[in-house]
């Protein structure tokens, strides 16, 4: 969904919450850095407006995974078919300007900068007139950055960071900054959202508004979400289905039920202090 139905995002919250066709189908990736195995032979499929989570312990892989997915890592075997396309050799710029965006674990903003501006940024993919234009702010350029700028307002509206529009991001409570990198992410209007550990070192207050924040998102604009997160109870509250690594390897795979009574899991991970 466009941002600009976002004011008929509450129509169109049931299609968005409707699980659709597989849209991310991970085939058999290995992913090596000289002798450490990060990944082997991770196979696993993402659906259309699912709320898809990876767990595992700590250096299981997640954070490779995520980094393969949009085209960070290059995995030296394996498939990755987006949308019904493979893509081995995909870079960053190319996922992102095929629908994937992510936020990363730790807090990758412009701190300098406004909130506003920081959010401005992710919709750089969007951009299309040039450079130039864009400095002298003529014409098309012109045109375009109201258009973005709109956008970009309405992100804010749903993020309910207003007040803060103006405020240099380093200022900010480190959950309010976790908010605003969530908000430059959904600038892009991301088919889908890729978020490494959004609550990590949040407050259970914070972390209840970021687990609304996210479950709005999907419900009302149908983004597809693929999350790292730790804390189990928020894993198991809002995900439709879990994928769980460790040492790389996949050792369980289904719904939060699924995954919480399959023995393999409780060993290694459920079972852990983590
Ligand atoms: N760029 C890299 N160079 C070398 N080794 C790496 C690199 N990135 C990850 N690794 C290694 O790959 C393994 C998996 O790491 P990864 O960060 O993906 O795990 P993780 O599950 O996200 O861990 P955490 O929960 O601690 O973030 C680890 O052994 C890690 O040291």
């Amino acid at each position: 969904m466009m941002m600009n139905d976002m004011a008929q995002a509450d129509t169109g919250a049931a299609a968005g919450r409707r699980i659709g066709e597989v849209i991310l189908d991970l085939q058999n990736i290995s992913l090596r850095f000289g002798g450490v195995k990060a990944l082997t032979d991770i196979s696993f499929d993402v659906r259309e407006h699912e709320i898809r989570a990876i767990i595992g312990p700590n250096g299981a892989g997640k954070s490779s995974m995520l980094n393969v997915i949009n085209g960070v890592y290059h995995p030296q075997e394996g498939q990755i078919i987006f949308r019904g396309e493979q893509r081995r050799e995909m870079e960053p710029y190319m996922a992102a300007s095929q629908g994937i965006a992510r936020t990363f674990q730790n807090i990758a903003l412009f701190k300098g900068m406004s909130v506003l501006d920081n959010i401005m940024t992710g919709r750089h993919m969007k951009m299309n007139a040039g450079l130039l234009s864009h400095m002298l702010y003529f014409g098309k350029a012109q045109k375009e950055e109201i258009e973005h700028r709109k956008k970009v307002e309405e992100v804010i509206d749903f993020l309910e960071i207003q007040s803060i529009r103006k405020t240099p991001v380093g200022r900010l409570p480190y959950g309010l900054q976790k908010r605003v990198e969530l908000a430059r992410a959904l600038a892009a209007e991301p088919e889908l959202l890729l978020l490494d550990e959004p609550m990590a070192g949040m407050n259970v207050e914070e972390k209840q508004d970021m687990c609304r924040f996210i479950l709005d998102v999907n419900d009302q604009f149908g983004t597809t979400i693929v999350l790292i997160e730790h804390d189990m109870g928020v894993v198991m509250d809002i995900s439709d289905r879990v994928v769980v690594l460790d040492y790389g390897k996949k050792i369980g795979d289904g719904t939060p039920d699924e995954v919480k009574s399959n023995p393999e899991v409780i060993a290694a991970y459920l079972g852990t202090s983590h």
